[in-house]
């Protein structure tokens, strides 16, 4: 790897001392780590070394080619790198209480799916993304997650400065100059440039004045990169500090982590290195914003939008045996919209309004069904909810083989000869489903995600869980 001479320079001048042994590491192989989504699995991983920071993560000793595990297709997993996961630790020492949590720059998920586990159960997550085709693949992987108390929009940051005091914390997981990003991913090297550190550094600024009404008096803000210069760091934690007039927030951490504090100011700041820390960049700051402003109550922003919106919600006529498709169906209102029928959890009723009519909401809860002719289509969506109910499909259990054609969307065939809709579990998980026709099934995977590739490991799967 040639690392570009201005960002040497600058480095150097960080870390004196300590930049031999960075630039080391920067020459050495990246650990492989996945953080297990607890919803799906109730145990650990066997003879995996913990990541310390992180209650689900896990270091794997090779990369296993997880495109060819059904278990990651069914979201039992997602594969983060390990210093990214140090926001569970800040999680669990500051929320304690549900929350309404907006993720910002959220795509592809990983921050989001592990606010998800981490969050106080009953917490509401929006997660946000500017860019269209990464929003997709965001929603793609809250699906998988199977967390229903998740909104997904797809808008600028702009969007949500009309949303006065209405989140309780707010991740800014800003776009920035990648330098954590370069022994993984050859591209942030050659992309890197001084001026793109200046242009980044503008536009965390602009971000964070963009969200900063809408997040409450008293709420928490975190902040982070995947960076090591100070311009996209320690100076936009001075900045949050001295023109948002936020008070820092320190996270007690165990020194036996290897992080490192700040390299510039007094603003505590968690940075990880990977010549202290076992993973890549990454750069963590936490503050509250001051309580000196009046709250504007939420109730005053549902309400604008609410009844209208909400006329049809509940009232509407949704067959009974869909509601039973989930289980504590109780717990969630149902709403149609065109020929797709969803459930979203009832003390939020008031706040999907909200999103719908100020957002561009591209997934919400749960989609149940969809309806075409007579009939309705069980959603993807459903199978890969942790509220799905399992006593109303019938189920077939596939091998490793087939389940990698399912989620090819080959044709195959099922064992039973039962004409309905079925579905399909990989290790007691479920992938999707299938409409059994007797003699061959319907593949119904979603064709946008489908594996594209045609090899099939002979090898056992590396990743054993407990
Ligand atoms: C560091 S990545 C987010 C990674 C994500 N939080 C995760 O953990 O998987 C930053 C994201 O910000 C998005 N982004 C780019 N420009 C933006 C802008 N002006 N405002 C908000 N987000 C932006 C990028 O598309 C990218 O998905």
């Amino acid at each position: 790897m040639e690392l570009p001479l201005a960002f040497t320079d600058r480095t150097k001048n960080l870390l004196k001392d300590e930049y031999p042994a960075f630039e080391k590491a920067l020459r050495e192989e990246s650990p492989i780590s996945i953080r297990l989504n607890p919803l799906k699995t109730n145990s650990g991983l066997s003879g995996q070394e913990q990541v310390p920071w992180c209650k689900n993560g896990y270091y794997l000793q090779d990369r296993p080619a997880f495109t060819f595990d059904p278990r990651f297709h069914a979201g039992a997993y997602y594969v983060q790198e390990a210093s990214s996961m140090f926001l569970d630790h800040v999680i669990r020492q500051h929320i304690t209480r549900p929350v309404r949590y907006l993720d910002l720059c959220a795509a592809p998920g990983g921050k989001t799916t592990l606010a998800l586990s981490a969050l106080p159960a009953g917490s509401l997550v929006v997660c946000n993304e500017i860019v269209r085709n990464r929003a997709h693949v965001l929603a793609e992987n809250i699906i998988k997650w199977g967390n229903p108390y998740c909104i997904v929009t797809n808008n600028d940051s702009a969007t949500f400065n009309s949303l006065k005091h209405y989140f309780d914390v707010i991740l800014t997981d800003v776009p920035c100059s990648g330098e954590g990003m370069f022994r993984k991913d050859p591209v942030a090297v050659q992309e890197w440039s001084a001026s793109n550190v200046g242009l980044c550094s503008e536009r965390q600024k602009e971000i964070l004045h963009n969200i900063w009404d809408a997040l409450r008096p008293g709420g928490i803000l975190i902040y982070s990169t995947c960076t090591y210069n100070t311009d996209e760091n320690e100076l936009i934690a001075d900045y949050i500090q001295n023109r948002l007039g936020a008070t820092p927030l320190p996270v007690k951490t165990d020194p036996e982590w290897g992080i490192h504090k700040e390299l510039t100011g007094t603003v505590p700041c968690y940075r990880f290195m990977p010549h202290v820390t076992k993973g890549e960049g990454l750069f963590m700051t936490v503050f509250r914003k001051s309580e000196s402003e009046d709250i504007i109550p939420r109730e005053r922003l549902q309400n604008r939008i609410s009844a209208k919106k909400n006329k049809n919600r509940n009232g509407c006529s949704i067959p009974d045996n869909i509601r039973s498709w989930i289980r504590n169906n109780e717990k969630f209102f149902f709403s149609s919209n065109a020929n797709s029928i969803f459930a979203f959890p009832s003390e939020y009723s008031e706040d999907l309004p909200l999103f719908e009519s100020r957002t561009n909401v591209i997934h919400a809860g749960i989609p149940l069904a969809y309806a075409k002719g007579k009939d309705y289509i069980p959603e993807h969506a459903l199978a890969l909810s942790t509220f799905l109910n399992r006593n109303i499909f019938p189920e077939e259990e596939l091998p490793l083989n087939t389940a990698l054609s399912y989620l090819r969307r080959e044709s195959f065939q099922l064992q039973s000869n039962e004409r309905d809709y079925f579905l399909l579990t990989f290790e007691g998980m479920p992938l999707g489903w299938a409409k059994n026709l007797g003699n061959r099934a319907n593949n119904l995977y979603p064709q946008e995600w489908r594996i594209r590739s045609g090899y099939t490991p002979t090898q056992p799967l590396p990743i054993a869980f407990k």
